[in-house]
């Protein structure tokens, strides 16, 4: 007999429906993986893909079969959408161009991707009804007030000069050529309307603002699940050079910082956010470790060590090769300088920290990638490029 499962408020938890957009990616494939095996709930999975999710939707004998549905649809233009969002009970929506190499070099897919392919979902769910979590990014924050203060000045050692903080912190871009800055304003902006559905008319919402969630299955290994020229995001670029034994490319110098959460610490925030709507419900929630800052360069270097530990071959005489942004991303690249997650809010409201240290999230998302990709690179490097 299974015990029914309480929320934050001691009251059972009962099982719904949820339209989740963009399920077959990174995030909603780990998002699935955690419904289907930890509770009653059931997906309508959408995506234009499914490759990350098939071994949840075969076979048939598997324990949860019937409680998620794969439709493959684009959401830019499938008469079907709507009628999946009045289906569910919560309407998910993760899609997303965001890769930052697409940002400068294709600018206008990114904005419409990220803006106006979201306003039909958040009509949708405003008009019937639906309780809607929107996934932005931390991006929205931009580059902290810090990075603007003179290089000795005292005041940058003051948290409130760089701690990133929902409901207090600007949003800083850059200019408008610096068209990396596409994403995160065509995101900031879509808050911006999903807040005033919210104010306006009622809408029940909850924005997600991740901070560089890592861990298997993110983004692809160029060449070998993903195209050669690709550009994924870092943990899938370091890992595609450790693979093929190249070194590490550090985009001018790798001085940005960044802090890392391991995916299956954040899919516990967003399972509490789906099953606490009365503490969700009218909350941005920052969504990241603040105790796993890394410049990118000691991403790099701890990525190398845990590389070594789990192939067991010896890290490169020079693991690392300084390249410029505008070499690697091309014109318009621009960055986040500092990214730290304000907990408050998301303590207050569920509770939830996250657990995994950066290097524990390392060793097993490395020992999955060599798991996964050794095999097939090794084959790729033996066999001669068709001349
Ligand atoms: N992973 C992170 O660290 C991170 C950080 C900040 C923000 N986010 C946000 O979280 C969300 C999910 O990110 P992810 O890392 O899983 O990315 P992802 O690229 O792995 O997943 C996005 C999914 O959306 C699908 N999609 C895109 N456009 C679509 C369309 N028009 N119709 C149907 N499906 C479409 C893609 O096929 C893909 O499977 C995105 O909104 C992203 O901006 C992620
Ligand atoms: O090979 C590489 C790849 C990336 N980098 C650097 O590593 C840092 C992280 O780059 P990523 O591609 O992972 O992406 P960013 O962290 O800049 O933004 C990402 O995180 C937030 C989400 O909105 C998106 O998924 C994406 O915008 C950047 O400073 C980038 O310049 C390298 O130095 N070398």
């Amino acid at each position: 007999m299974a015990t029914t499962r309480m929320d934050l408020d001691g009251r059972p938890i009962k099982p719904i429906t949820i339209c989740m957009i963009g399920a077959g990616g990174f995030i909603g494939s780990h998002l699935c993986e955690k419904l289907m095996s930890e509770t009653p709930h059931k997906v309508l999975a959408l995506d234009v893909y499914n490759d990350k999710i098939k071994h949840l939707l075969e076979p048939d004998s598997l324990p949860w079969a019937g409680r998620i549905q794969f439709h493959r649809l684009n959401i830019k233009h499938d008469s079907r959408l709507e009628g999946l969002i009045k289906m569910a009970d919560l309407t998910i929506n993760l899609a997303a161009i965001c890769t930052p190499a697409d940002y400068n070099t294709r600018p206008l897919d990114t904005i419409y991707s990220n803006f106006i392919d979201a306003l039909p979902v958040v009509k949708y769910c405003s008009e019937n009804n639906k309780r809607l979590i929107h996934f932005s990014t931390c991006e929205v924050y931009g580059k902290t007030i810090q990075s603007f203060l003179p290089k000795d000045s005292p005041l940058r050692q003051d948290p409130a000069y760089y701690v990133l903080k929902e409901d207090t912190s600007p949003c800083i871009f850059g200019s408008i050529e610096k068209q990396r800055w596409s994403y995160a304003c065509a995101k900031q902006l879509i808050e911006r309307l999903v807040y005033a559905e919210g104010a306006e008319n009622g809408l029940e919402f909850t924005i997600v603002r991740p901070f560089n969630w890592i861990g298997p299955r993110m983004d692809f290994i160029p060449g070998i699940d993903g195209p050669s020229e690709g550009v994924p995001r870092v943990l899938a670029c370091f890992s595609n050079n450790l693979l093929r034994r190249e070194p590490l490319k550090l985009v001018d110098g790798g001085q940005s910082q960044r802090t890392f959460v391991y995916i299956k610490d954040a899919i516990d925030a967003v399972l509490l956010m789906i099953e606490n709507p009365d503490r969700a419900n009218g909350h941005i929630f920052n969504v990241g470790n603040p105790n796993n800052e890394v410049t990118v360069r000691q991403l790099a270097e701890m990525m190398t060590k845990v590389y070594t530990k789990v192939s067991g071959e010896p890290a490169l005489e020079s693991p690392t090769i300084d390249v410029s942004s505008k070499e690697f991303y091309g014109e318009g690249y621009d960055d986040s300088d500092k990214r730290i997650p304000d907990m408050t809010i998301i303590n207050k409201q569920l509770g939830w920290n996250p657990k995994t240290s950066l290097w524990d999230l390392l060793d097993s998302t490395l020992t999955y990638q060599h798991r996964t990709y050794a095999e097939a690179i090794r084959k790729a490097m033996v066999k001669p490029t068709a001349s």
